[in-house]
């Protein structure tokens, strides 16, 4: 029978209408069952993107509710046309239904528990709907591909806001596998499976989510995005005044080619602005109109077709994180001939909560590359949208959960689910065609530091001061001769008491560097000031040095730790580099121990314990953040540690050493209290290094120290105690 778009549309099943129209209940906590503090999640990274995946400006988008619910009926048309009748909800069925919906008692406690009432409550049933319209229109069941799960996510500090749950296609990384219910495969067939697969692979997450406590923070936070709309926003960068502009490595990844939103203003104000502005549209097909419902439809038509086909559109130029370019040929971009001028620290107000959070939250949708946005605390939500190309997020307005009915809820949430699955897979097959046509990196071109202009200094200086630097000069040349360059690099940096942190890995590349200030002399020689110095308004060249994170290595309970190349100037006007490590810590918790480890390493450094320790640097703090770092020696520069070489090395010489080494540390008082294979390192010399010192004590009794060094002989022997 031929359908057309002015047939009388039959009515819904009645369970879907309920699903579409649900009104949840307004949530209720009390505050001392949060356990987590009223703050923002954004933290160190966040300020270092990369300058071309920055968010620059913040967008209103009033229409997108509508926009997303709109999806929904086209989706149903589609279907129609199609001839695909919608599904009934039978008694077997894996959809939930109202009455289940309505069986949970509106009271949480934490963020988790609102993602959770979310998920019961509304997400359950979305993923089957939406999973039918976007991806198996032709199936006669309400089952579901899609999901809205929670995993364990990356580590970040405490906040008020659960970052772990997202709309997930229904497949688990650990093992692979698909997840999909019973039935659901053989209806979808094998190409299809394959793809949903190959799109869940590279997108864990089709949108990036932050679940909010239910609380008068996170409801201010999310009325006062209105301001940063308005155009109160401005990026959160590192504060650091002197370095050169960072150089961009980086191309965005495509936007979608077709997506069902706009940023077309309500009639009311198109109508009166119309002279002034232009309606803007972020629509990023050829064609900048509006999507038309016709658009939307043939989209959802074509879905299951392009799901199996490669597109033949245009390409777009565009480098995925797999071509980033190595460090080794991006360029280094402190401007070493003038002076630096470190931030000052200002205080946090509560509206810089908002703004902390749209930075993070873009940041975080960077790295998994996800279009759509969900802040939702429970009772308040907004949508946002991700316009890669013109680095803008739009946003929707304020979205009143319990009361606002135009669009129905549970309708805008199957569209919302519907949108995340078309757009990444939109782009899922835009990347796979750009694989298939791999650009040229793009050519990274170093701009000239202008010489520093002679007699400059000169001028401003005594004569004495002159004489003084004329004789640092020549002492540095004579010993430079002599003295290997790790040796004056380690020397001249652990004068120093600025360090320069930047970034680049990934999608991050520092447009200026964070400004850390030495709290913990270097160990390695022991030099430099007893106190921690003040901040001082200027340093010169020779007053400070960069730490250029271009890796991780791992990940514990002190922090994170990153490869870098530590570069200064000397003050014989020599550009001298050399590989060390940097573990930053973010939590007091983290600072505390971190502390600690150092204070640990400081004993055995005037304990004269050297050579099986890593140096260390020194300790230092981010002047307007809350991080702190420690700067350390590569303990194993072409080796591993034994976590990744396993086997009993009990006859190895090896052995002997790492025995001998740990007597020279317990001689020295100290016990370890955290032998384990990870911290115990061998280069490919035969060189060995024991490290992580955070759980370390002057306080052991012998019989600790001797039960600590049998552990190890059992570990060198292959008996693992843990593993
Ligand atoms: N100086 C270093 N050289 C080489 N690798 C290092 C260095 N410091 C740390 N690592 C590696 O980084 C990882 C985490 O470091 P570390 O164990 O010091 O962190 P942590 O936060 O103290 O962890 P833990 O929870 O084990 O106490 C480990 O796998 C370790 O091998």
């Amino acid at each position: 029978m031929d359908r057309t778009l002015h047939d009388t549309p039959p009515p819904l099943p009645t369970e879907i209408q309920l699903l579409f129209d649900y009104r949840p209940p307004a949530l209720s906590t009390r505050a001392e069952w949060s356990s987590h503090p009223q703050v923002s999640p954004f933290w160190f990274y966040d300020r270092h993107l990369d300058e071309k995946l920055n968010l620059l400006h913040v967008k209103p988008m009033p229409t997108l509710p509508k926009d997303l619910a709109a999806l929904v009926d086209d989706g149903i048309l589609a279907m129609r046309l199609r001839g695909f009748p919608l599904p009934e909800v039978s008694s077997t069925s894996v959809f939930t239904p109202e009455a289940y919906r309505r069986g949970f008692f509106p009271r949480v406690t934490d963020a988790t528990s609102v993602g959770r009432f979310y998920d019961n409550t509304i997400a359950n049933s979305c993923e089957s709907v939406a999973s039918v319209l976007a991806i198996h229109p032709h199936t006669s069941e309400w089952l579901p591909a899609l999901m809205w799960a929670k995993t364990d996510g990356e580590w970040r500090p405490p906040s008020s806001w659960d970052e772990d749950f997202s709309i997930r296609i229904r497949f688990e990384p650990e093992t692979d596998e698909l997840l999909m219910p019973n039935g659901l495969p053989e209806l979808l067939g094998h190409r299809t499976l394959q793809n949903l697969k190959d799109l869940a692979r590279r997108f864990p997450e089709l949108a990036t989510c932050e679940i909010g406590v239910v609380s008068t923070e996170t409801e201010f936070i999310l009325r006062d995005m209105d301001r940063l709309t308005a155009g109160g926003f401005k990026p959160i960068f590192c504060g650091t005044v002197g370095t050169l502009p960072s150089i961009s490595v980086y191309t965005p990844p495509p936007d979608p080619l077709s997506i069902p939103w706009t940023t077309r203003k309500p009639l009311s104000a198109v109508v009166s602005r119309a002279t002034k502005r232009k309606s803007l549209k972020i629509h990023s097909s050829v064609d900048d109109s509006p999507p038309r419902r016709s658009l939307r439809l043939h989209k959802l038509l074509q879905n299951a077709v392009r799901q199996h086909q490669p597109t033949t559109r245009t390409r777009v130029p565009t480098q995925t994180s797999s071509q980033l370019p190595s460090p080794n040929n991006s360029a280094v971009r402190i401007n070493r001939r003038s002076d630096i001028t470190p931030p000052v620290r200002h205080a946090t107000h509560r509206s810089q909560q908002t703004d902390f959070l749209v930075q993070h939250t873009w940041v975080r949708a960077v790295c998994s590359d996800t279009t759509i946005i969900l802040f939702h605390c429970g009772n308040f939500e907004r949508i946002g949208i991700r316009h890669r190309n013109s680095q803008t997020l739009y946003l929707s307005d304020l979205i009143d959960v319990v009361h606002d009915t135009d669009p129905a809820r549970g309708k805008l949430h199957v569209g919302l689910y519907m949108a995340a699955y078309l757009d990444t897979m939109d782009r899922f097959i835009q990347l796979k065609e750009l694989e298939s046509h791999p650009q040229p990196p793009p050519k990274v071109l170093v701009p000239k530091i202008p010489p520093a202009p002679l007699g400059r200094l000169a001028n401003k200086k005594s004569t004495t001061t002159k004489k003084r630097n004329r004789a640092a000069f020549e002492a540095d040349i004579s010993t430079d001769d002599v003295e290997s360059e790790s040796s004056i690099i380690f020397r001249e940096a652990g004068l120093r008491n600025l360090a320069l942190i930047q970034l680049r890995y990934g999608v991050f590349n520092s447009v200026s560097p964070a400004s850390f200030l030495r709290v913990g002399r270097s160990l390695a020689p022991v030099i430099g000031p007893i106190r921690p110095p003040r901040v001082r308004r200027k340093y010169s060249t020779r007053e400070h040095f960069t730490l250029l994170l271009h890796s991780t290595i791992g990940r514990g309970a002190t922090g994170h730790v990153h490869n870098a190349s530590l570069e200064l100037t000397t003050s014989g006007g020599k550009e001298l580099a050399h590989e060390v490590v940097v573990k930053l810590a973010f939590t007091p918790e983290q600072q505390e121990r971190l502390e600690h480890e150092y204070s640990i390493y400081r004993h055995l450094a005037s304990s004269g314990v050297h050579g099986i320790i890593v140096d260390v640097f020194g300790l230092f703090r981010d002047i307007e953040g809350d991080t702190m770092a420690i700067v350390m020696s590569h303990g194993a520069p072409n080796g591993s540690s034994l976590l990744d070489t396993y086997t009993a090395i009990y006859d190895d010489p090896s052995s002997a050493a790492f025995l001998a080494a740990m007597k020279v540390i317990h001689d020295a008082g100290v016990c370890h209290n955290d032998v384990r294979p990870p911290n115990l390192l061998l280069d490919d010399k035969g060189k060995i290094t024991i490290l992580d010192f955070d759980r370390a004590d002057l306080m052991s009794s012998e019989e600790q120290r001797e039960r600590e060094m049998g552990t190890l002989t059992d570990l060198l022997d292959g008996v693992d105690p843990e593993y």
